[in-house]
C-alpha cells in the first residue's frame, strides 16, 4: 500500500458482474474524473520511483498508458508502449500469455530500449499476473532490467502478484481489493 493508497482505494467503483457474471469489475474511471485524485496517484508512483534511476516506464496497452505517460514525464524518462499484437509498426518481439479464455499476445519494439536500460513497467491492474508477466518477460528478453512491476490496483486473490513475485520480478500496487470488498 502506498502514501495515499486508502485515499485512491475509495475513489475506485466495484461494478458487480461486469463484463461477465461472477466478475467484480474495479472501474478506475472515477479516480480519473477526479483531478485531485489523479494527481495523488501519479504523485504515490513519483515518491516511489524518483531516485530508482529509472530509464523507461513500460506501459502496457491500454489503460497501462493513462499511468504511464504522466509517470515518464515526471520521472523525465523514456515512455515505452508494450501494445496487443498487431499495433507495433516496425520490427517486434512478442510473448503469448493465457487469458481466463484463451490466449492474448503482447509485442514491444526490437529497438525500445538498451541493453541493461532500467526499466519499470505499469499497468492499471494485477488480476492472474498473466499480462504484466508477460510484458516483464518481453522487457527482459530484450536485455532490460525489470526495477519492478507497478499497478494501481492488486487483486491478490487471483494470485496473480504472488506469480509474477515467483518468477523473479518485484511487484508494487498502490491499492489492493479482496474478493469480498
Ligand atoms: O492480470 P491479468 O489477468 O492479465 O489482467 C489484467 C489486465 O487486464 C486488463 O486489460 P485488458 O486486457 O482488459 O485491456 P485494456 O487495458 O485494453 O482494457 C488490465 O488493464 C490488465 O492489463
Ligand atoms: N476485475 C477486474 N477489474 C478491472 N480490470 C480487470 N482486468 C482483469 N480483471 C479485472
Amino acid at each position: 500500500m502506498s502514501i495515499y493508497g486508502d485515499y485512491i482505494k475509495s475513489v475506485i467503483r466495484t461494478v458487480p458482474d461486469w463484463p461477465q457474471s461472477g466478475v467484480n469489475f474495479r472501474d478506475i474511471t472515477p479516480l480519473l474524473q477526479n483531478s485531485a485524485a489523479f494527481r495523488k496517484l501519479i504523485d504515490s508512483f513519483v515518491h516511489r520511483y524518483q531516485e530508482m534511476d529509472i530509464d523507461a516506464v513500460a506501459a502496457i496497452d491500454a489503460r497501462g498508458f493513462i499511468v504511464g505517460a504522466p509517470l515518464a514525464y515526471e520521472l523525465g524518462c523514456s515512455f515505452v508502449p508494450v501494445r496487443k499484437k498487431g499495433k507495433l509498426p516496425f520490427k517486434t518481439i512478442s510473448e503469448t500469455y493465457t487469458l481466463e479464455y484463451g490466449e492474448a499476445e503482447v509485442e514491444l519494439h526490437s529497438d525500445a530500449f538498451r541493453e541493461g536500460d532500467r526499466i519499470l513497467v505499469v499497468d492499471d491492474l494485477i488480476a492472474t499476473g498473466g499480462t504484466m508477466l508477460a510484458a516483464a518477460k518481453l522487457i527482459t528478453r530484450t536485455g532490460g532490467h525489470v526495477v519492478e512491476t507497478a499497478a494501481i490496483v492488486d487483486l491478490p486473490d487471483l494470485s496473480g502478484s504472488q506469480r509474477i513475485r515467483d518468477a523473479g520480478y518485484s511487484v508494487f500496487s498502490v491499492c489492493s481489493f479482496t474478493e469480498d470488498e
